[in-house]
């Protein structure tokens, strides 16, 4: 069973413009000890997954429709302590600003006690700072959030997302406002900590770069769906989605001497309801007329006929190893 489960997950922000389709029937899972890398372009929906799936979608969400689960059980069914109890004692947290994710008024030790329990040592609270190798714990107890560099926020946030150990982790976009000089450095520390406590990492980021080296499995989020899914090895040596192709083709570090990248061209869609085709299917190359008129079902891919039951695809031509590319679409 999964610990983390998004099953066909519909969920919508009111806006002053009507309903945005955030979501529309995305289902991703993550298991105990996996590292999970959820990409995908800005506004395709990572964020949304990641906090619906601890119920901490804002004011102006609603879940639409399918569930989701932490460790089989659903969350839709928990009152507000349970879910509170859930989110405090059995997953962490790490947000793209630290600085702002810290509370501004309160010293970093008190925050720490506020997770660990009031009676807390400052031997526990500096040995917790220590494991995200912060050389200088007791003044990094004593100081104020705006007193820390970005990087030195995040490893703060990283230790409080680690201190209750977590069965799981989510990390949306941990790296992205930090120095590129700390980035990698970052991205080890929460690797690494989240492995040796054993718990799972759903890491939503843009850097492609970051997530085949760090992540066991990943998925492709467009359009609000979970477009394919597949080990990492396997994702970025034999995509099968239109669009994962593509988002790896426009990736820097993808182009070959004295080539460009090639962007994707058309923009994503904002999807205001239900929506009877593949999301991709206007900007994609190798669309069909059934990609536009009906809904891609879920395909498990073969290879050389081995059942490749971990390599996920939502799309009409899954099977055709490579879909004829037409003109790309302006
Ligand atoms: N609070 C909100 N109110 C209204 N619409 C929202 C809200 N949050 C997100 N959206 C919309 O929902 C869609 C999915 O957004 P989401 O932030 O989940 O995407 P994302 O893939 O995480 O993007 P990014 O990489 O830029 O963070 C987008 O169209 C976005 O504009």
């Amino acid at each position: 069973m999964p610990y983390l489960e998004a099953r066909d997950l519909v969920v919508e922000y009111a806006t002053r413009h009507g309903a945005v389709r955030a979501l529309d029937e995305a289902s991703l899972t993550v298991d105990a000890g996996e590292v999970v890398g959820v990409v995908g372009e800005s506004g395709s929906g990572k964020s949304t997954i990641g906090t619906a799936l601890a119920r901490l979608l804002p004011g102006n969400a609603r879940i639409a429709g399918g569930d989701v689960r932490v460790d089989g059980v659903s969350l839709l069914e928990m009152g507000d302590d349970e879910l509170r109890a859930l989110r405090r004692d059995r997953l962490g947290f790490v947000f793209q600003d630290p600085i702002g994710t810290l509370d501004p008024t309160a010293r970093i030790g008190r925050q720490l006690r506020w997770v660990l329990g009031k009676g807390t040592s400052d031997a526990t609270l500096a040995a917790q700072l220590e494991r995200v190798r912060l050389s200088d714990p007791e003044r990094v107890l004593r100081a104020f959030p705006h007193q820390l560099s970005g990087g030195m926020a995040q490893r703060v946030s990283i230790a409080l997302a680690l201190a209750r150990e977590p069965r799981a982790v989510i990390a949306d976009e941990p790296t992205a406002s930090l120095d590129a000089s700390v980035r990698g450095e970052i991205l080890e520390l929460l690797v690494g900590r989240t492995r040796e406590a054993g718990a799972a990492l759903m890491l939503m980021s843009h850097d492609l770069r970051a997530v085949r080296r760090w992540c066991t499995r990943v998925a492709v989020v467009y359009g609000g769906r979970v477009v394919e899914t597949a080990p990492a090895e396997r994702l970025f040596a034999a995509p099968r989605h239109p669009y994962t192709r593509a988002l790896l083709e426009a990736a820097p570090g993808a182009e070959r001497p004295g080539e460009r990248l090639r962007p994707i061209a058309g923009i994503p869609p904002v999807l205001r309801g239900e929506f009877g085709g593949c999301a991709f299917a206007a900007r994609c190359a190798c669309a069909v007329e059934a990609c536009t008129a009906q809904r891609p079902p879920l395909a498990r891919l073969d290879d050389d006929g081995a059942a490749q039951p971990d390599h996920e695809v939502l799309c009409h031509l899954a099977t055709v190893a490579t879909p004829p590319r037409k003109e790309r679409v302006a």
